[in-house]
């Protein structure tokens, strides 16, 4: 799974869904305001503090996964998957796109709500419903770089611009085709530079 397609796309769904949500926008701009400040530039040892925009960024990939239906895999022996014998050798492809939109286990699936994160240590709590990047052996193993990649450059695009959306007209969040899921229609949108920018 190529390491900067996956990247590139949540990053598009996660501002498109920002611009969809201006309240969402705004705490996020709060946070970085509060944890970093207008005085220097977001750097990675400030990732920690900011679980806000991480709640935003989990709650972009539970709805917008950039691999929808993981990589197919193999069983390795017979097995049963929910009540289904599996002979072995089989291809196995998971829905992580449904199982992450799945009433039985979210609450208002389809809302975007980084809050539903807020509570929740997920790789403990969360089990099987959350896989934006797989789970076990074959799971993604570029996970550590990613979260750091796309919260760095999603928070640095907030910090240092001014984004709104000026259309009348909500950002389409239709599904394209491809491995990666990519937005039917590619966001575009004006920004303006913020005064940080003029100190650096
Ligand atoms: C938001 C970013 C990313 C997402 C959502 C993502 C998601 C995934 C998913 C769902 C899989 C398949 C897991 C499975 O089938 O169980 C995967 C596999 C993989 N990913 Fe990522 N990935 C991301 C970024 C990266 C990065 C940055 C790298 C490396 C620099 C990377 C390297 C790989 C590799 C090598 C595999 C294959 C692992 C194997 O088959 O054993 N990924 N990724």
């Amino acid at each position: 799974m190529a390491g900067s397609d996956t990247s590139a796309v949540t990053l598009e769904w996660a501002m498109s869904n920002l611009l969809n949500h201006p309240c969402i926008l705004q705490k996020v701009r709060d946070e970085l305001d509060s944890q970093v400040g207008q005085q220097q530039l977001l750097e990675e040892s400030n990732l920690t503090k900011l679980s806000y925009l991480r709640n935003v960024i989990f709650e972009t990939l539970r709805l917008y996964p950039a691999a929808p239906l993981l990589i197919p895999h193999y069983s390795s022996s017979d097995c049963t998957i929910s009540g289904f014998d599996v002979p072995r050798n089989t291809m196995v492809i998971v829905n992580a796109w449904a199982i992450q939109r799945d009433p039985k286990f979210w609450e208002d699936p389809e809302i975007f709500k980084p809050e539903r994160f807020e509570s929740n240590n997920i790789s403990e709590t969360e089990g099987y419903k959350f896989m934006p990047f797989g789970v076990g052996r074959r799971a993604c193993p570029g996970i550590g770089l990613a979260e750091r990649v796309v919260a760095l450059t999603l928070g640095s695009l907030i910090q240092c611009f001014e984004w709104e959306n000026i259309s009348k007209e909500k950002v389409d969040m239709s599904e394209g085709k491809g491995l990666t899921m990519p937005k039917a229609v590619p966001l575009t949108m004006p920004y303006y530079g913020c005064p940080l920018l003029l100190i650096h």
